[in-house]
């Protein structure tokens, strides 16, 4: 017998983000036509209620929910199919069960466009006969809420940096994420990031056989951490192909989930990590003097790194602090001279969109195939070697290989090299870009273009089709070398300069910037080389980011 339906309505979340405009949890059900039903996808709860398994969604049917518990789930509990009928698709099903005679069901109910919080339903089948056929139907419904390449229960360990953003990374961990993990009967372990660093050294000594993942809440300054540490550990290449690192979006820069998750809004971005799909992802090794480490989402220098980081003192603008960043020094046609070398992959911006659409093709061609087990891959493990592959190109302070093409740069505008397409929700800057197409994506523009043009660009920005401009020189690269030097500002124009500077928020500037990853680091000379497929994320769609991709126009 039915005995009650309802949801849990925690209160409501007020997460302090902006998101996509893209809802993750439509109704695919709701606009599939007919579905096709057999026995077994059936449970009979009631004389008057299904549960049935349909294409996408679970659909509840209940003609109880047309009179007195109608009045329960007038607030939008399920996405609405008819009066009777409800549609949960199973991507948002966290979990299923049977305890005794009672089907409980928990799953991640939309609440606004931005976020989501747990509901559940619970129907009790007092009919004893049904028993084994309800047993069968709910491990039905936990194999299509987590296809066999979606590991469920997954152990994860949680780093939170409490100074991320604007400071609520606790609070949003508290409010938005965690009843999510745990409605998933995720494992989680949290710790709290208690200075710069401390995520190397945590990653670094982290059991990688007792963790499936690492989740940062914060920007991408934890995320590029956490990959470090791993790299590391003894046996760094195994370390690295065992814990997936993820992003819950809890800084002011959070390109990883934006990219991986296709939101940053904290509590879409759990349900994604839930769902999520362990996948490679390049890195970038980058040496600097006799440092070297990992980066796993840009380079900048010229404008964007400026914008960035040279704005600091500009805080109080919020966010627009880099648009107006940029502005200033668009507007004073600034310069950022360098040599610049490049292993180039494929230099034709046809050709590049080609390829991309070939990694769709055949990733839909592989999704239609079947989906592989998500195991942990002991078995290509065991034929790697652990430690980490060498340098194909050498470092920054050995003689350059032949195999780079040299050019100096003295009118440089931008350099900016990409690992992902979002740099932030309105900025696709790499539309073209793969998690593991062993290549990265670089953008050079010439700061010598007209003040109109650059405008010009700026707008092509959000629409991902900046690469298409004709002064945009966009390529795919396998390393290069970057050698910045400041510009020498001639005297005639040197009170313009520092007024340039002032708006700019850099007026006690001293030398150049250069961002990796987001971070400040030295300026000087640094070489970049793509490292394929060396360390692992979760993704919803595998091989692709959450974008459309490259446009022709
Ligand atoms: N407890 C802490 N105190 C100070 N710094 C920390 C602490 N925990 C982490 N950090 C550092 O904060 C930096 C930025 O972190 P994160 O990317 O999470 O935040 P963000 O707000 O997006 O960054 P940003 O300050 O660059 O805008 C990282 O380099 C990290 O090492």
């Amino acid at each position: 017998m039915l005995h009650f339906t309802r949801s849990v309505q925690p209160d409501q979340m007020d997460e302090d983000v902006d998101s996509l405009d893209m809802n993750p949890f439509e109704d695919p059900a709701g606009s599939a036509g007919p579905i096709e039903l057999n026995t077994t996808a059936v449970l009979t709860v009631d004389r008057n209620a299904t549960l049935t398994l349909g294409t996408d969604s679970l659909i509840v049917l209940d003609e109880g929910l047309r009179h007195g518990r109608a009045a329960e789930n007038g607030c939008g509990l399920l996405p609405q199919l008819s009066k009777t009928t409800r549609a949960v698709p199973f991507y948002n099903i966290l979990w299923a069960e049977l305890t005794s005679f009672e089907v409980t069901i928990h799953y991640a109910q939309p609440a606004g466009k931005k976020s989501c919080r747990v509901g559940y339903i619970n129907y009790t089948v007092t009919d004893k006969s049904l028993h084994a056929h309800t047993k069968r139907w709910v491990e039905a419904l936990m194999d299509r809420a987590y296809p066999s390449n979606t590991k469920r229960r997954k152990r994860i360990k949680v780093l939170i940096n409490p100074f991320g953003g604007q400071g609520y990374a606790q609070s949003l961990w508290t409010r938005a994420i965690e009843p999510i993990f745990a409605a998933a009967r995720c494992e989680v372990d949290v710790e709290k990031t208690a200075y710069r660093g401390h995520a190397v050294e945590i990653a670094e000594k982290m059991d990688v056989d007792a963790v499936d993942v690492v989740a940062c809440a914060s920007g991408d300054g934890l995320p590029h951490e956490v990959f470090n540490g791993l790299a590391r550990q003894k046996d760094a290449r195994r370390a690295l192909r065992k814990v997936a690192v993820t992003q819950l979006p809890c800084g002011s820069g959070n390109a990883m989930s934006l990219n991986l998750n296709g939101t940053d809004s904290p509590s879409l971005a759990a349900v994604a990590i839930v769902k999520g799909v362990r996948s490679p992802l390049d890195l970038v090794a980058i040496t600097q003097g006799n440092n070297k480490y990992y980066s796993f989402l840009s380079q900048a220098v010229g404008i964007v790194a400026e914008s960035d980081l040279g704005t600091e003192s500009l805080r109080w603008m919020g966010s627009f602090r880099f648009t107006w960043g940029f502005l200033v020094r668009i507007l004073g046609q600034t310069i950022y001279p360098a040599e610049v070398s490049v292993v180039a992959e494929i230099e034709d911006k046809r050709a590049i969109r080609e390829a991309y659409r070939h990694a769709v093709e055949e990733q839909e061609a592989a999704a239609a195939k079947g989906l592989p087990t998500d195991a942990d891959d002991d078995s290509l493990l065991a034929s790697e070697d652990g430690a980490l592959p060498p340098l194909r190109f050498g470092t920054v302070t050995d003689a350059l290989p032949s195999d780079f093409q040299t050019q100096d740069m003295p009118n440089l505008g931008n350099f900016y090299a990409g690992n992902m397409c979002w740099m932030s929700p309105d900025a696709p800057f790499f539309p073209a870009s793969l998690p593991a197409d062993g290549k990265m994506d670089l953008i050079n523009i010439s700061g010598l273009v007209s003040r109109a043009t650059a405008l010009g660009m700026l707008t092509t920005v959000e629409h991902g089709t900046l690469m298409n401009h004709p002064d945009v020189h966009y390529r795919k690269v396998l390393a290069y070398r970057i050698s910045p030097r400041m510009h020498r500002t001639p005297d005639k124009r040197r009170i313009r300069a520092q007024i340039g500077r002032w708006l700019g928020g850099a007026a006690k500037q001293k030398e150049g910037l250069i961002a990796i990853d987001g971070e400040r680091v030295p300026f000087e000379a640094f070489q970049a080389e793509i490292v394929p497929a060396l360390g692992t994320v979760l993704s919803k769609r595998g091989p692709i980011y959450e974008y459309d991709g490259p446009k022709s126009s």
